[in-house]
């Protein structure tokens, strides 16, 4: 099946975007991973789709959001993702608006095209009980930090076995967040996929590492779920302040400084959502012959 994509990427985190509006393209999980094989298809973090509003959406809904890691697993929300998609769709003539209201396993977020050319998203509120993140607590304590409290996991085997103190919430995708010294040699290739592949997360978890520079900056590197480390991951962005903000570290507006970019985060507090401000780029359209992948 020959297929047209847009190829983009939110602060060096890039992404194949199909558009299904006009019609569904069927692809297996075998499919979007050939899109994300940087040696046999396209290449990226992540595969976008848009679509319509789904049956029984909700009133005012203008479109439906699917994402789908490297690694073919569906999962239910991207940050950078959403601000390209907000470009997508304004650059495909899809939409008109400045604000549009998009549908995502996670629930709506509501993207919004800056006159700079950056987008700003309203990604919700965060999600602290474990079993929604889902966190498996049992036999666990939490320790009392700030105004929060984190984790004590246990990591790697004897030879290499650490303990590691974790933030634990949802973007409506799971995070475990740690403060670091210094990212730039934090365990990350190391930690990541013991974190990822924890036992404790029944459905796996992103893996943050924040170094706190100051009240209002950050420095972020996030070893993905389903992608491995990404040179930014917007509800990594998001999850690592709300856990700096609640351990009493951080603002509640700072700068995320990852690998690929500056993404821009406000909290104002419980039960409020999360705003992510950054960049959404066009990189390349395309056309790929994708095989028959069952
Ligand atoms: N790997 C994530 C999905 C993509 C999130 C990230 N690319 C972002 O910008 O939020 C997960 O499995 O939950």
């Amino acid at each position: 099946m020959r297929i047209r994509f847009t190829k983009m990427q939110g602060a060096g985190n890039d992404f194949v975007v199909l558009d299904e509006t006009r019609g569904m393209l069927g692809l297996t999980a075998a499919q979007y991973r050939f899109l994300a094989d940087r040696h046999f298809g396209v290449g990226a973090d992540q595969i976008l789709t848009v679509r319509p509003p789904s049956q029984g959406a909700a009133e005012g809904v203008d479109f439906q959001y699917v994402i789908h890691n490297a690694d073919g697993g569906e999962v239910e929300q991207c940050g950078n993702g959403a601000r390209c998609f907000m470009r997508f769709v304004r650059e495909h003539h899809l939409t008109d608006k400045d604000t549009v209201r998009v549908e995502t396993l996670a629930g709506i977020i509501e993207p919004r095209m800056s006159e700079d050319g950056r987008v700003t998203v309203d990604m919700g509120p965060p999600i602290f009980e474990p079993a929604r993140v889902p966190f498996d607590t049992a036999g666990l304590d939490p320790q009392p930090d700030g105004s929060w409290h984190t984790w004590h996991l246990a990591l790697g085997t004897h030879a290499d076995s650490a303990i590691v103190s974790l933030a634990v919430l949802s973007m409506g995708n799971p995070h475990a967040v740690q403060v670091v010294d210094n990212v730039d040699t934090a365990p990350v290739a190391r930690q990541g996929p013991q974190i990822e592949h924890h036992p404790r997360f029944p459905q796996r978890v992103n893996a943050g590492f924040m170094q706190v520079v100051d009240r209002t900056h950050v420095k972020l590197r996030v070893f993905e779920r389903g992608a491995g480390e990404t040179l930014a991951c917007g509800t990594g962005a998001c999850a690592a302040v709300v856990a700096g903000i609640r351990l009493g570290l951080l603002e509640r507006r700072v700068d995320v400084q990852t690998h690929g970019g500056v993404l821009t985060i406000g909290w104002e507090g419980e039960g409020h959502p999360v705003l992510m401000t950054g960049p959404a780029t066009t990189v390349f359209e395309g056309d790929i012959e994708v095989p028959e992948l069952p």
